[in-house]
């Protein structure tokens, strides 16, 4: 995959991290991402949510805030936080509907203030979905949710996975497999692509982003004998792509499109479902890959794995992808610094 040419030089307020389902390993990563801040070179950054979930966790320093302008400040000797909720009794890896409306707070909260210029973005720590829908969460993830906050529409707020190597797009995303097929229209898969081509040269600095598009079906459907929706949708989707001047290529076949030498074709893979886009990155780079919005005025990342709450508590969680998460939305940040 082509490099991007972004500069670290630009000075960035902290990001608003906030800590996810206080029952899942969100608290952990953060605080284990804290600790390694120097050693990665991590952006400044403050927690946003119940400061007794990383109690429950971790017994490193912590620096209660009142303010995202007091982060700076404390960063250096403890990881400062923003407490907004009482997430009551913590247990990890027993979520709790306390816990569940704390995370959403705190999404609430972290969002607000990149709006309002008071952070330099957000990294999100993995929420629970089945846990916040039982609270009112109407959203289908968080991405949607950012989105609706931002005053963009779901159809033009993209999900991208990305890895060292690997860039994709689920076009539909948090719905039943069942429903794919009659949810893929033309305007759908077009909007996406826009927002991906755009996302691509605001966020990562490539100025001419080549798009790769995933087929439906088997075999990209064999010409119609294993299935209508290239010929119908996506084949006419890509082709209005074209006029509109993207470099994209497709409907290829998903099973021969993601491995080394393919993917050194494209800077991106536009995949029809959930599973079809983030098999392959989570399969590469588990442990590193970013959940990167496109579209917002803010920056917002997340790592790309959920809330884990099998193992939450017990100090096997790996914050890689945290990590990644946040040098992501630095670079993400300079570059729209660099690139407008
Ligand atoms: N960005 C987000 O907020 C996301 C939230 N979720 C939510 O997370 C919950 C659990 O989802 P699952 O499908 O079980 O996926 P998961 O990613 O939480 O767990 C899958 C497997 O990977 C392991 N794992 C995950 N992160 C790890 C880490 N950092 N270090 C070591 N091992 C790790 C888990 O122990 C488990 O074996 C669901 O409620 C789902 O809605 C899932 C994906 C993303
Ligand atoms: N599987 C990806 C995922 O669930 C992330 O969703 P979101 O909450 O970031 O929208």
């Amino acid at each position: 995959m082509r490099s991007s040419n972004i500069t670290d030089a630009a000075p960035l307020a902290p990001f608003a991290v906030s800590l996810g389902d206080p029952a899942g390993i969100g608290p952990e990563i953060v605080a284990k991402s804290w600790v390694m801040r120097e050693a990665r070179g991590l952006p400044p950054f403050f927690a946003v949510g119940d400061a007794a979930s990383l109690r429950a966790v971790w017994l490193g320093p912590i620096a209660i805030i009142g303010a995202p302008e007091e982060a700076a400040g404390a960063f250096g000797n403890a990881l400062p936080c923003l407490q907004v909720a009482d997430a009551g009794d913590i247990v990890p890896g027993s979520p709790s509907i306390d816990g569940a409306r704390t995370a959403f707070q705190a999404l609430e909260v972290a969002v607000g203030l990149a709006r309002q210029g008071s952070a330099a973005g957000i990294v999100t720590a993995p929420v629970g979905k089945e846990q916040l829908y039982g609270v009112g969460f109407t959203h289908p993830g968080q991405t949607e949710f950012v989105a609706e906050r931002c005053g963009v529409s779901p159809h033009n707020a993209v999900m991208m996975l990305a890895g060292p190597s690997l860039k994709v797009v689920p076009i539909t995303i948090h719905i039943p497999l069942a429903q794919v097929a009659s949810a893929l229209t033309i305007d759908l898969i077009r909007a996406r692509a826009l927002t991906t081509a755009k996302g691509l040269q605001r966020n990562f600095g490539i100025a001419r982003p080549r798009l790769a598009v995933a087929g439906l079906n088997p075999h990209a459907g064999e010409n119609g004998a294993l299935g209508r929706e290239e010929i119908e949708v996506i084949r006419p989707a890509i082709e209005l792509l074209r006029e509109d001047g993207l470099d994209i290529v497709g409907p290829l076949a998903a099973d021969g499109m993601f491995h080394a030498r393919a993917r050194e074709t494209y800077d991106a893979a536009l995949c029809m479902y959930h599973d079809q886009a983030l098999i392959p990155i989570k399969t590469l780079y588990f442990d590193e890959g970013v959940n990167i919005t496109l579209g917002l005025p803010i920056v917002r990342t997340s790592p790309d794995h959920g809330t884990a709450f099998g193992i939450a508590g017990t100090d096997s969680a790996n914050p890689g992808a945290m990590m990644a998460a946040l040098k992501m939305a630095a670079e993400a940040a300079r570059a729209r610094i660099a690139h407008g």
